[in-house]
């Protein structure tokens, strides 16, 4: 267990705190345990922002959710996001948890209980997001499996399921149970279409319904994410989905990237907008920050954003192109999923390196004062843009770029 100083004490296995950041879960918790409390809360502003100006309320849990985290050794936080009251509107304030987890058994063990441990490890934190009242839970993308698709072996495509295959219905049961609405990315098998593969995520309204699909929209091909080798780019265009709990979407893990893709679930009406990820410190930490807070700022609505965590070693070694030494893992998946809202605000992160479920509370109608405020859908120019990406996708577009024709002259 963390020491109170959110260190982990000496003489604890090595492993255990891999991923650490000098035996820290985070940033957050390395800056709380060496800078001044005065210093502390300056160095929060700047990195988390003020959410009516004030530093982001953590929140207390009940007992039961605590005791789930202690017993099955997961990270939980919970903060809320406030608002300016409306004289108008009523508050419209939703429990929103996000669950980042490590695989459960090696990946050389039998796919079928691969897929058992994860759920059963799962299942508790799940549990602990009933027991809070979240109402609206996002697993991590590809939940159900190892992040396998750095191999470019087509084995693990067994992983997949149809879309009422047996982890959704076994999240079905738990929306049903905590009237809870859970999205649930996994590797999906199209039956209707041939058997063929998507990165999808099922989303499943609280009365165990499912709601719809939302397929993977951008393929990476960078480092060892060699996801295309097992799908292609998604044909489920931007959906939002109007649950009990408010307006959702989801942008799947590389889609953070594209700008466009977030504006598109913007356009559509969401409020809150999940990002379900599976990325790297070394690829990825540095825009990990950033992308999907921008992406809450530009767009007006809330981001949850998750990470899994831990390393997944693969029984054969790979290459992917790049010059580097064959490998047999992807490196380290870093965890620190947090949210981000319209305001600029966000919550510290998960750990680094242990399982966690992040929860926060938010009133949707941060998201209509902070467009009264800063207007961006009006100032947008959207027809401009329509005309330019319009331009652009037709095989005569000419850049527009003005030349100095004197440009060569010297001076
Ligand atoms: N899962 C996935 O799309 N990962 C790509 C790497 C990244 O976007 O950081």
């Amino acid at each position: 267990m963390e020491g109170s100083n959110g260190k982990r004490p000496q003489g604890e296995e090595e492993e255990a705190t891999a991923g650490s950041i000098g035996g820290y879960e985070s940033l957050h918790r390395l800056l709380e345990s060496n800078l001044s409390p005065e210093l502390f809360k300056e160095a929060s502003r700047l990195l988390l922002g003020l959410n009516c100006g004030r530093a982001l309320e953590a929140i207390s849990l009940p007992d039961g959710t605590t005791a789930l985290a202690k017993a099955h050794s997961f990270d939980v936080q919970a903060f809320r996001f406030n608002v300016d009251k409306e004289f108008l509107r009523q508050p419209r304030v939703v429990r929103v948890g996000l669950i980042q987890n490590s695989i459960a058994v090696p990946t050389t063990s039998h796919f079928a209980d691969q897929k058992k441990a994860i759920m059963e490890k799962v299942k508790p934190m799940i549990d602990a997001a009933g027991e809070s009242g979240v109402n609206i839970l996002c697993l991590q993308e590809a939940w159900t499996m190892p992040f396998a698709f750095c191999t470019r072996e087509k084995r693990w495509c067994e992983f997949a399921e149809p879309i009422d295959g047996e982890s959704t219905q076994f999240l079905q049961q738990l929306a049903q149970k905590y009237n809870m609405v859970i999205v649930s990315p996994i590797l999906e098998r199209d039956v209707n279409h041939g058997e063929i593969v998507w990165n999808t995520a099922v989303v499943i309204g609280n009365h165990g319904n499912i709601i719809g699909i939302h397929r993977k929209n951008h393929i990476p091909r960078v480092g060892d994410f060699n996801e295309s080798t097992y799908y292609m780019e998604g044909n489920t265009g931007h959906p939002v989905f109007e649950t009990a709990y408010g307006k959702i979407a989801v942008n799947i893990c590389y889609g953070r990237h594209h700008p466009l893709n977030w504006l598109a679930f913007g356009l559509n009406g969401a409020e809150i907008v999940l990002n379900p990820s599976a990325t790297v410190g070394e690829l990825s930490e540095p825009m990990w920050p950033i992308e999907a807070r921008n992406a809450a700022i530009a767009n007006s609505y809330f981001v949850g954003s998750i990470n899994r965590v831990g390393t997944e070693v693969f029984p054969n070694p790979f290459t992917s192109g790049d010059g580097k030494p064959q490998h047999a893992d992807f490196g380290h998946f870093y965890g620190s999923s947090h949210f981000s809202a319209p305001d600029a605000s966000c919550t510290p992160s998960l750990s680094r390196y242990r399982d966690g479920l992040m929860i926060s509370d938010m009133d949707l109608n941060l998201c209509r004062q902070i467009k009264d405020k800063w207007g961006f859908r009006m100032t947008a120019r959207y027809d401009m843009y329509a005309s330019l990406l319009s331009n652009y996708s037709k095989p005569d577009f000419k850049p527009q770029v003005i030349s100095d024709p004197l440009i060569n002259k010297r001076a």
